[in-house]
């Protein structure tokens, strides 16, 4: 059963300016759950992504993804962790401008080895449910923001991970293509019964999620979210 347990938290940064940027940050997180995260800029909302990924380390604490912690594993265990058990949806979507929209989405499946028949099935599922089947062949800069987020979407979860991290997925688009996106996002994390954790500014995109915390003072304060339709 997919389950995210973050305990604790502490990180501080080495520096003239040297403070506690998380103090004492702990959340739960289990099937089908999706979370917000919002907070100030400088208030550690990257900081606690870079934990949760294990791309950092935290002073203390821990965080343990279906009871691993990442941390434990050597740097080359960890990266095929984090391949196999994590999707990523960026701001500036990070699709390959030389692959084709079909392989951009491919390639979490092909970094953890899934034979080609079993991915060609998943992409085309994954395709069809974000509406860009039919421009599978093209490359990613023919399409538009929005249609590139569509594409990080059905990227992030092509191989079904546990957890899903998004990091303003939105902040580049248009509000009726972020609306678009986030619906996309929110349906497929559901379907697979992912984990999501949406870091964003947006009270919009965060009223999409179950469950929102604002990060202050180094610590996550849950929020009452009213859930919007998107
Ligand atoms: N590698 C680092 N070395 C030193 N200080 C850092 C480092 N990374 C982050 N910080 C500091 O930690 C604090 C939190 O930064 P972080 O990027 O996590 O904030 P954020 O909430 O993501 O901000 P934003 O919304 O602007 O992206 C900031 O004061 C930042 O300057």
């Amino acid at each position: 059963m997919p389950m995210l347990i973050i305990e604790n938290l502490r990180k501080a940064f080495p520096g003239m300016s040297a403070r506690q940027v998380l103090s004492d940050v702990s959340l739960r997180a289990g099937p089908g759950d999706y979370v917000a995260i919002m907070g100030e800029s400088g208030s550690g909302k990257s900081t606690l992504l870079n934990l949760i990924a294990g791309l950092d380390t935290p002073d203390s604490g821990r965080v343990l993804i279906d009871g691993q912690d990442l941390l434990s594993l050597d740097d080359a265990a960890r990266t095929l962790q984090r391949r196999a058990r994590m999707g990523f949806v960026f701001q500036a979507f990070h699709l390959l401008p030389h692959l084709t929209i079909e392989r951009n989405v491919a390639l979490p499946l092909a970094l953890n080895g899934v034979d080609e028949r079993t991915s060609r099935e998943r992409v085309e599922e994954l395709l069809t449910a974000v509406g860009l089947i039919d421009r599978r062949s093209e490359f990613p800069l023919k399409l538009s923001g929005g249609e590139m987020q569509r594409v990080a979407v059905a990227r992030a979860l092509v191989h079904k991970p546990t957890l899903v991290l998004a990091d303003e997925p939105t902040g580049n688009l248009d509000a009726e293509s972020a609306a678009e996106v986030l619906q996309l996002l929110r349906t497929q994390l559901k379907r697979d019964n992912a984990i999501g954790i949406l870091v964003t500014h947006s009270t919009v995109a965060a009223a999409t999620t179950d469950r929102m915390y604002r990060l202050a003072a180094g610590t996550l304060h849950e929020q009452s979210v009213q859930r919007a339709k998107v």
